[in-house]
């Protein structure tokens, strides 16, 4: 079982405190939204949760076991990030089916060419991109596209958790939505459990059945869905007042634009 945990958490850069104290958990196939302004330190939380950060004091726990400071392979492979941006987190040089294969050997299933071309072959599908594109490279596709791709390499590994850090943010609005109907669909049918940072709270609130609220590194607030028609903190509001296709704690729900539901 994938439960991630997070207890008493704290993260420095030097004499920054960028994650102060933060506790958290999302369950087995779960879907966590971790939202807050610009410097808040969900970055920072997502780089500590994949292991490129180490803590400074704290625990993250995977299926209730402590994950150590140098992590293991397999721990590696356990915890995957999908970057923000996909026009930087593929490298130009490297085609689909090369960048795919590069994070197949953290899976388990390792083989022949034909069997990791093979493996390419389903998670493309799975990303629902015609796996006849394997050969060809990044800037062949679209920003959508790309971030599929980058979904298919974190897949490779065959993560239990999957971070990912503003997953929609560098693409245009009429692809957003689909990225994050893929990543609901991989929650459900894959058993993924999924921690989705962003500033933007729509997302969170279409992917997410639970929510932690940053500000200045600290967790201000924490609830289910239903806290984003009653907020309890005045920070929070204003982080909801910024969304305006949200319902939010003041308007008439009955008259408010229906996002997206699963
Ligand atoms: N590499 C770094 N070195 C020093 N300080 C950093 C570094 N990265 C982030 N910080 C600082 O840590 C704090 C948290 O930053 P972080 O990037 O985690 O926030 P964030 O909520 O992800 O912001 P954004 O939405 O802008 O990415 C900020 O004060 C930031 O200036």
């Amino acid at each position: 079982m994938s439960e991630l945990a997070v207890r008493d958490l704290s993260v420095r850069y030097g004499r920054i405190l960028a994650v102060d104290d933060v506790s958290a958990s999302v369950p087995h196939a779960g879907a966590l939204g971790i939202v807050g302004e610009s410097g808040s330190g969900k970055t920072t939380l997502a780089r500590a949760l994949v292991g490129q950060l180490a803590p400074d004091s704290g625990e993250i726990l995977l299926g209730g076991r402590p994950l150590g400071a140098r992590r293991s392979r397999d721990e590696r492979r356990a915890i995957q990030l999908l970057p923000q941006d996909p026009y930087s987190s593929l490298n130009p040089r490297m085609t689909v089916a090369g960048a795919i294969g590069e994070l197949l050997r953290f899976g388990r299933r390792p083989g022949s060419r034909a069997a990791v071309r093979a493996r390419v072959s389903e998670l493309l599908e799975t990303v629902r991109l015609d796996p006849g594109s394997m050969d060809a490279y990044p800037h062949e596709f679209s920003g959508g596209q790309r971030q599929r791709i980058a979904l298919a390499r974190a897949l490779a590994a065959d993560p239990d958790v999957l971070v990912a850090d503003e997953p929609t943010s560098a693409l245009d609005v009429s692809v957003q939505s689909a990225v994050i109907e893929l990543l609901a669909g991989l929650q459900r049918d894959l058993g993924l459990t999924i921690v989705c940072i962003s500033h933007d709270l729509g997302v969170v609130h279409e992917l997410c059945e639970s929510v932690v609220v940053m500000r200045a590194g600290r967790v201000v607030e924490r609830g289910g869905r239903e806290m984003f028609e009653n907020p309890a903190e005045p920070y929070t509001r204003e982080l909801l007042a910024a969304v305006p296709r949200l319902p939010g704690p003041s308007s008439d729900p009955s008259s408010a634009p229906v996002i997206g539901t699963r």
